[in-house]
């Protein structure tokens, strides 16, 4: 449940004045998501989203975020877009948060996602990474390399709690990737988040992106590494080569890859297992019992690292490397 935040009809109302969007015919409370309070509005010009940020979300990242969206959307891209008020803002203020309100995206995400899902996310993680290469604001990435021993450490002696030894294969597996991460890979503005319920589809075509809330500026490749551990496992915890290859080539044939991010595959694979089970280990012992936030399972993402762990090339993921590379 997503909505931390009450608002009262009188207070929307009120904010509403600011924007452009004729008067406030009904609005409801999202349930799905776990970070901000989002409100599916209808006014008299539409139906729209608001958000409302909640803690976990910096302020000073606000102008990064709705300022990337808009430049994607202006390049095509389809995500929801900043609706500005009357006075050309496109962040307001609603019961002490900052709040924005977005055009509605129609569609829905998929509980089941295919091989052909996987192959239109690739395209269009690509097609991101292409239209926010000129965006011109910098965000350094909070849950990167150097942000995971903090994380675990503060997750504190409760960790073997999840699975006997398991403090001891983290601080193995951390030491093994301090020690490999790639430095000289291509980069630039990533989602850091494309799981399978930031992506809509409608009548079997990817129809657009949401939830850009951890995006950043990091290593390309990295993002195709976080969509290979969000796609392409089955619910019994094997990988699916087809969904694999589907993700990769999709994403290839926008851009293509280099050699050297092919070879790094695995161990940014085995980086974004990290980061997953990281904040799902944190959230799993820090987020009291009965609180309305979903815990999701860190043992899901141990299991996809130890999964990565095996692996010994990046063809091991499906694809032909001579249609990935250029
Ligand atoms: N522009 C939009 N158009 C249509 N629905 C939207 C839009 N933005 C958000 N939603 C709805 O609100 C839900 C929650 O949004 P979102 O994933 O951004 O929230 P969050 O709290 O940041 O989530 P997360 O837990 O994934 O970080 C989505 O699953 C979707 O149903
Ligand atoms: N996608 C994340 C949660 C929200 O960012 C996860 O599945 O752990």
């Amino acid at each position: 449940m997503a909505v931390y935040t009450d608002i009262s009809e009188i207070q929307l109302a009120d904010f509403l004045t600011d924007y452009g969007l004729g008067a406030l015919l009904s609005y409801k409370g999202i349930a799905e998501g776990v970070e901000n309070s989002n409100f599916l509005l209808r006014t008299e010009a539409g139906t729209f989203i608001l958000t409302l940020y909640e803690k976990r979300v910096n302020r000073d990242d606000l102008p990064f975020f709705v300022g990337l969206m808009e430049h994607l959307a202006e390049r095509g891209i389809s995500c929801p877009l900043p609706v500005h008020t009357k006075a050309g803002e496109a962040l307001g203020e609603l019961a002490g948060r900052p709040g924005a309100i977005f055009t509605f995206l129609e569609g829905m995400w998929t509980r089941r996602p295919t091989a052909d899902h996987c192959r239109a996310v690739g395209r269009a993680m690509a097609g991101m990474h292409a239209a926010a290469g000129d965006f011109g604001l910098r965000r350094e990435n909070g849950l990167s390399l150097g942000e995971w021993r903090p994380l675990f450490e503060s997750c504190g002696d409760r960790v073997d709690e999840i699975e006997p030894g398991l403090a001891a294969a983290i601080d193995e597996e951390l030491a093994f990737l301090e020690a490999n991460w790639p430095a000289d890979l291509p980069d630039g503005i990533i989602h850091a988040d494309l799981f399978p319920d930031n992506v809509f589809f409608l009548a079997g075509e990817l129809s657009g992106l949401i939830d850009f809330y951890f995006a950043c500026n990091d290593l390309l490749a990295y993002d195709l590494a976080i969509g290979l551990c969000a796609w392409c496992f089955e619910a019994d915890g094997s990988f699916n080569v087809t969904k694999g290859r589907g993700l990769i080539e999709g994403y290839a044939s926008v851009r293509p890859l280099s050699a050297a991010e092919v070879a790094a595959l695995p161990i940014l694979c085995r980086g974004a297992s990290m980061r997953f089970m990281l904040t799902r280990l944190y959230d799993w012992l820090n987020v009291p019992e009965g609180s309305f936030v979903t815990k999701k399972d860190p043992r899901e993402y141990l299991r996809k690292l130890r999964f990565h762990r095996a692996v010994a090339s990046a063809a091991e993921y499906g694809f032909d490397i001579d249609r990935v590379t250029q």
